[in-house]
């Protein structure tokens, strides 16, 4: 909650300079001058409060407590630290009645931490103490203030919460996804054997994904991207899931579309609508079919059928692509097959998934780049050897990653 204050008011203030102003010329004294000079500076004091009138809390607040967790002043003594489960480091925040000066394009702006003792009661919860944020600055600054200076701290605060998130490994358990780990997976695009000009594609399209969101608010679309990644096992499908996670600093949620109660559209809704926000959604062996009992009503026997995975998952894609998921805020969709002829023409149309990405058995180039990874070799004489046999066998990158670590030597 915000409120400007023009302080301090005009008539007080020319009532109490009168009478400074009298006793000033009487007994000119340096306290006298200052508090005179105080009173004439023309200030304006923007108050943002920690809970709005619904006793939201407020979003103004929130950005500048982070963003101020940032600054440092020799003038500060007391600050506060806290550090919630999902975040990698502790959060800094000022006290009570703590202050920073900050300086934005030449603008001096003067930042205060402020706790009141408070009984109002807001959205039938007594606020019992009121935080706020006091930001004084000269009244001349107003509108730069307001159209630049908090513009500026909302944007910093979400870029500092970003980096500061802990990615996560998510997987579905029931209906609710269960956080097993955090992703610290080495795979990255420096490091990942494969077609170098494919690379690149991959990159240049994650990248303009990424830069796209206002298009897709304006074509009134789900936020959303999908790859089809297809080739042997072993050859770096899901090494190239992980290279993609670290280089949009996304979480992963993988889907086993193994659940019985998959089946219904609204359980695939309360699943999507956990808020997949800056995830990769992975789907793996999309080819294959599971088994899945059920029952159609309650004292019904539970029936037993085989099911596509495809079927559930042109079902799921249906579901985002329609209007009920606007929610869904930057979400990557990658599907895994070993089996690409296997699949459904109905997954292929252009739209569903936007990019195939073929991942072939071990090529010469790629094997140069697993050597040079794990054994910092660049050229050997025997490498002409290897290339001659790679093109003859089919050898997938985990049999040859498998080959170079068994010594080092
Ligand atoms: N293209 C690659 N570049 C670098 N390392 C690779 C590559 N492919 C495979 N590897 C190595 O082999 C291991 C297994 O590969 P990965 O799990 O990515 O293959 P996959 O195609 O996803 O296999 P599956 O289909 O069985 O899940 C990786 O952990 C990595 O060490």
């Amino acid at each position: 909650m915000v409120s400007l204050q023009n302080l301090p008011h005009t008539k007080t203030v020319l009532s109490v300079v009168a009478s400074l102003a009298a006793s000033a010329v009487l007994i000119p004294t340096v306290a006298n001058l200052r508090i005179f000079a105080r009173l004439f500076r023309p200030q304006f004091t923007l108050v943002m409060e920690e809970y709005g009138p619904d006793y939201y809390c407020d979003e103004l607040f929130l950005a500048a407590e982070t963003y101020l967790g940032t600054k440092w002043a020799p003038s500060i003594r007391r600050i506060k630290a806290c550090k919630k489960e999902k975040e990698k480091e502790p959060a800094i925040a000022l006290d009570r009645d703590q202050e920073i000066l900050d300086v934005f394009e030449n603008i001096e702006v003067k930042w205060r931490m402020v706790i009141r003792e408070n009984s109002e009661v807001r959205n039938y919860t007594l606020v019992a103490r009121l935080r706020s944020y006091e930001l004084v600055f000269h009244k001349k600054h107003k509108e730069k203030v307001l159209s630049s200076y908090l513009p500026f701290i909302l944007r910093q605060a979400k870029a500092i919460q970003e980096e500061n998130k802990a990615r996560q490994l998510n997987s579905l358990g029931g209906l609710s996804w269960l956080t097993s780990t955090k992703i610290d997976h080495p795979m990255t695009f420096e490091t990942i054997a494969m077609d170098e000009r494919l690379k690149e594609e991959i990159i240049g399209d994650l990248n303009t994904f990424v830069k796209s969101r206002e298009y897709y608010r304006k074509i009134g679309k789900a936020r959303k991207r999908g790859y089809l990644i297809h080739g042997p096992p072993g050859t770096g499908k899901s090494s190239l899931i992980a290279a993609m996670a670290n280089h949009l600093n996304y979480s992963i949620h993988y889907l086993d579309l193994q659940e019985d109660n998959f089946l219904t559209s609204y359980d695939i809704r309360s699943v999507l609508l956990h808020h997949l926000d800056k995830t990769i959604l992975v789907i793996k062996d999309i080819d294959s079919t599971v088994t899945v009992s059920y029952r159609r009503r309650r004292f019904e026997p539970r029936k037993v059928v085989e099911v596509q995975k495809q079927a559930m998952l042109l079902r799921l894609l249906q579901f985002i692509d329609g209007l009920w998921l606007p929610r869904i805020n930057e979400l990557i969709i990658v599907v895994t097959t070993s089996k690409n002829e296997k699949l459904d023409p109905a997954l292929l149309v252009p739209g569903r998934m936007d990019m195939h990405i073929h991942m072939p058995y071990c090529t010469f180039p790629a094997f140069k780049r697993l050597a040079r990874r794990y054994f910092g070799f660049y050229d050997l004489k025997l490498f002409e050897e290897i290339q001659g046999i790679l093109e003859t066998v089919e050898v997938t990158h985990a049999e040859i990653v498998r080959e170079l670590t068994k010594s080092p030597d």
